[in-house]
């Protein structure tokens, strides 16, 4: 248990998102429910990511858009905590910021809603030109290559926009692809008609998806002290290995890359990653199974998966994405 030393509370931050918010509760209920004697408040900043919801994601481009400012806050001591989706989180942070820890992670797929008055439960059921909505092209490349017989038409906002959207009967959306994790937090999970892993769907998941990071400054013992009794050993390290693979490939640009990573026996951890080009006519993929025991062997994992995608010739698909900037998710 941690006991404030002074009556000054913690302070977390958050996006404006209603999926922040509940994300930040969370932490905040478990932080108190372990140290009942701390005080601790919430702060939420509307980013400049959840102000520009017009342009397609692909054309804005900036992963930063949802963490800059909250940063800001949190080095300048506004804030103390801040509490991403890690998926959010850019792979290069602030000199001035760390990641403290990475919760148990929730369910890492990505999950099919479809439009509720239709009939369709799967991928495969949906007619030829059903539309897909997402703006993520990891998801499109990948189903591309998958269900050629499907089109994808951007989908923006937030989860709840996302899905009015699509329910909308004049809406040209047939259906819409999103986070397991984010639906479940929300409440919404009822509504998911397809679990889409590399068992059912086949599609591979965004790097850090289902998973939350806390940002603190560096160095901030207090803080990391607090943390430590939220973070999870197994999810860190995974989370860890896939982050690595994507600050390897990635270069300065955005890549359609997915993931998937899974503990086998107890310190083996299977990753298995693919890149794709925008139309899912080309591919890289691999699997590797390695021991795991500390954050060295974790990003050793990830650069050595970076690696073997370029040699399986991954460069070619990046080099032809880099010239047309899309987002990762
Ligand atoms: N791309 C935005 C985003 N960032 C994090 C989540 C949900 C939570 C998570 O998966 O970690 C989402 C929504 C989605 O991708 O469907």
């Amino acid at each position: 248990m941690i006991q404030s030393t002074t009556s000054k509370p913690v302070r977390i931050g958050t996006r404006r998102s209603k999926l922040a918010i509940v994300q930040a509760e969370g932490i905040r209920d478990q932080l108190k429910k372990l140290n009942p004697s701390l005080s601790i408040e919430i702060e939420t900043l509307h980013t400049a990511g959840d102000r520009d919801k017009v342009t397609a994601l692909p054309e804005i481009n900036a992963k930063s858009l949802w963490t800059t400012e909250l940063e800001e806050k949190l080095t300048s001591g506004e804030l103390d905590i801040i509490v991403h989706c890690l998926k959010d989180m850019p792979t290069k942070i602030p000199e001035t910021c760390e990641i403290a820890a990475i919760p148990p992670r929730d369910d890492p797929r990505d999950a099919l809603i479809v439009q509720s008055c239709l009939p369709f439960k799967t991928l495969r059921d949906l007619h030829e030109g059903a539309v897909v909505g997402t703006s993520s092209v990891r998801r499109s490349a990948q189903l591309s290559r998958l269900y050629p017989h499907l089109r994808f038409a951007n989908l923006r906002g937030n989860v709840e926009t996302r899905l009015a959207k699509v329910d909308n009967p004049d809406s040209e959306y047939t259906c819409m692809i999103m986070s397991a994790a984010g639906l479940e937090r929300l409440g919404l999970d009822p509504r998911i008609d397809q679990y889409l892993g590399s068992k059912d769907g086949g599609i591979f998941h965004a790097v850090g998806q289902g998973a939350l990071g806390l940002e603190i400054r560096k160095g901030d013992v207090e803080m990391q002290k607090l943390l430590e009794q939220l973070g999870d050993r197994k999810s860190t390290l995974a989370c860890l290995a896939e982050r690595e693979l994507l600050r390897t490939l990635e270069g300065g640009c955005s890549v359609p890359i997915g993931v998937e990573t899974e503990w086998v026996r107890s310190d083996e951890l299977k990753m298995a990653a693919i890149v794709v080009s925008l139309d899912g006519s080309e591919s890289v993929e691999d699997t590797i199974v390695t021991k795991i025991e500390n954050y060295d062997e974790a990003g050793k994992l990830g650069r050595d998966m970076a690696a073997s995608l370029i040699s399986g010739g991954a460069e070619a698909i990046l080099k032809a994405i880099t010239t047309n900037r899309p987002s990762k998710d």
